[in-house]
């Protein structure tokens, strides 16, 4: 029988039709924060999630990348899918290489499941602490995972708000391997960005050297806007200097991603061809863009590649 999903009152699907970006990416250039959703007829979303999505298809996804000037996704489970990544597996696999992934697994993973994942072009797992998306996992559970995905030489993304920080800090810094923080720690762009709670974040990301950013998603942390919408070529101009601050301190430790199709935004939905005209406000010279867009994500995620 097909699954039958009702959306989350409210839900914003993604906007049709984006603008071309008048800033061009660099040749090779990744979004290295996106999602599929379902379609739920055919992967159903998992019975455990907080939210019902719009479909977000693999092909819908690529059109994107190409219609925005990139030439590869990393593509995250989302939590609406749970531990079943076979809608992320899928487009991985359709994507001709072009396309690696970040899964959900359970301390349970079975060793071939690991490594059919792997073999698809997964590379890493996310551990969502952001309240409203998951249910809390017990710290063992993870360290269980740590253990089984260490020998593939995966990361650790890690999804949290600014306030969980001093708590989850220490153990962030026990887990063996490198870690991707999702968009900057969720920083309160009403504080200041030389205040001490960015400077804890920023004292975080100094603590190792293998602690990546992905400086993404200023569509939800901006408080004053305007818009990503319209043309509008100076949009969330609240999150710029927390965003420059972390791509000009660590700039071989950056990632840049859409963030499509934009789970849970409930003010507007970006057009994402502006949001790549955010771009340079954050990364003001064409080196800082390199490394943002291609050599970063290339060395963290397709490090054979010539
Ligand atoms: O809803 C958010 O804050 C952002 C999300 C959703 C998410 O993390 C998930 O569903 O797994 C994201 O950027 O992926």
């Amino acid at each position: 029988m097909t699954a039958i999903f009702e959306k989350t009152p409210g839900w914003l699907d993604w906007y049709a039709g984006p603008s071309r970006p008048q800033f061009r990416p660099p040749e090779g250039a990744v979004d290295a924060h996106c999602h599929v959703f379902g379609p739920g007829a055919e992967f159903p979303f998992a019975p455990e999630r907080k939210y019902t999505p719009c479909d977000a298809s693999k092909d819908q996804l690529f059109e994107l990348r190409d219609h925005l000037g990139f030439a590869r996704n990393v593509v995250v489970q989302a939590t609406c899918h749970g531990a079943d990544n076979s809608a992320m597996v899928d487009a991985l696999r359709a994507s001709g290489g072009l396309a690696r992934g970040v899964a959900t697994v359970r301390p349970g993973v079975s060793d071939a499941e690991l490594a059919e994942l792997h073999e698809a072009g997964v590379r890493g797992v996310r551990f969502n602490f952001v309240k409203r998306l998951v249910d809390t996992v017990p710290q063992q559970d993870l360290w269980d995972v740590v253990e089984r995905i260490t020998p593939y030489g995966w990361h650790v993304v890690i999804y949290f708000e600014a306030a969980d920080l001093a708590d989850l800090r220490d153990f962030f810094l026990s887990i063996p391997v490198p870690l991707v923080i999702d968009h900057m720690g969720r920083p309160d762009v009403t504080k200041d960005p030389h205040g001490p709670e960015f400077g804890a974040f920023l004292d975080f990301m100094r603590a190792r050297p293998d602690i990546w950013c992905k400086v993404t998603c200023p569509e939800r942390l901006s408080v004053s806007g305007p818009p990503a919408l319209d043309e509008e070529q100076r949009a969330y101009l609240d999150v710029v200097p927390f965003a420059r601050r972390v791509v000009e301190e660590f700039p071989d430790r950056v990632l840049w991603g859409t963030d499509w199709p934009h789970p849970n935004l409930t003010d507007h939905m970006p057009d994402d061809g502006l949001l790549v005209d955010f771009i340079p406000h954050i990364a003001p010279t064409p080196k800082l863009r390199h490394k943002l867009l291609v050599d970063n994500p290339m060395r963290l995620y397709w490090p054979d590649a010539d």
